[in-house]
């Protein structure tokens, strides 16, 4: 897998050839973003049968799971290897199954979202939501490579959204390398921005979305829909149905994932706070789905009331 701490620096692969390795490299956000969780994850249960018949695969998904709690990607991506373990099919041709499917559900959003864009729109996005945080191609970032392929002329605004600055580091390097327009802003640029017209939509990904429509997203994606509807302009979710929780009927239950205080205070190893400070640092906040315009997945867009419509794309 491409090591995403180094990026834009540095593109190196690593090779997780073990369970350890793996869950390390979850945690640590080598691989990120909610559907690359849920890869990561399968192929590293994978891994530990392979590697060791000592333990049985509970025990391989619970140390798995351990390791970040709110993207439900790697819950369902393990629960999944779980059930063909046990009705012994092959567990690697299940894991290769769930990257073909996140490869189409990509797309699918993509074609589908582009359909809300309009010439010369800006997009504000927040985080990364592109290629490197999926199987390949993105959720948010599909509707604007979608988009830019299809001859759409749009430009885009990426917040840098600390701590970890996925979107200064990750979108701006994706949406470069696909020569789509991209500006760089700091996250709290993000009114000024919308106060001088110059964003026509916002798109972010999801790392859990309730069944009510409410959607658990990096942190900082919460201020950003305030801003939206305070500047009236549409602020749309990508995501595949794969990261639906219909278990949790609001967004209330979304397991928030605390982060280290050094990936505040001394990001990318500078010292920007004095040693000991108390920091906060949930890693996502929750959307309610009062400010999400409309939620778009790889079986066409949802609009509120997000139970009943979110049910019925699910079932489509
Ligand atoms: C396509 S899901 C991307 C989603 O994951 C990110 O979180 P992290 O970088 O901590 O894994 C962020 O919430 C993105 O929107």
């Amino acid at each position: 897998m491409i090591d995403q701490t180094l990026l834009p620096n540095e593109f190196k692969y690593i090779y997780c050839d073990d369970l350890p390795s793996t869950w390390e490299a979850i945690k640590s956000l080598r691989v990120r973003g909610a559907p690359a969780i849920g890869i990561a994850g399968a192929l590293g249960a994978v891994l530990g049968i392979w590697n060791s018949a000592a333990k049985t695969y509970e025990a391989f998904a619970a140390e798995l799971k351990s390791a970040r709690p709110t993207a439900v990607n790697l819950f369902w991506a393990l629960d999944r290897i779980s059930r063909t373990a046990e009705e012994n099919k092959v567990l690697l041709a299940e894991a290769l199954e769930i990257i073909a499917e996140d490869k189409a559900m990509c797309r699918a959003i993509g074609q589908h979202g582009m359909a809300l864009l309009n010439e010369n729109d800006t997009i504000l996005t927040h985080c990364n939501a592109g290629g490197l945080a999926t199987s390949d191609y993105g959720t948010a970032l599909a509707v604007m490579f979608s988009a830019h392929k299809a001859g759409k002329q749009i430009q885009v605004y990426a917040d840098e959204t600390r701590p970890l600055l996925q979107g200064a580091r990750l979108t701006t390097w994706e949406l470069m390398q696909a020569g789509i327009d991209v500006t760089l802003i700091c996250d709290n640029m993000a009114a000024q921005v919308m106060k001088e017209g110059k964003i026509q939509c916002v798109i972010v990904g999801a790392d859990r979305i309730a069944a009510n429509g409410d959607t658990a997203n990096k942190i900082g994606t919460y201020n950003v829909a305030i801003l939206a509807e305070a500047h009236g302009i549409p602020f749309y979710v990508a995501a595949p149905t794969s990261t639906l929780d219909f278990a949790l009927e609001t967004g209330a239950e979304i397991p928030i994932e605390q982060r280290a205080a050094e990936e505040v205070t001394k990001g990318f190893g500078k010292l920007t706070a004095p040693e000991g400070v108390k920091v906060y640092s949930p890693a996502f906040d929750v959307t309610p789905a009062a400010l999400v315009t409309a939620i778009i997945t790889e079986k066409g867009i949802a609009r509120a009331p997000y139970t009943e419509n979110l049910n019925a794309l699910r079932d489509s």
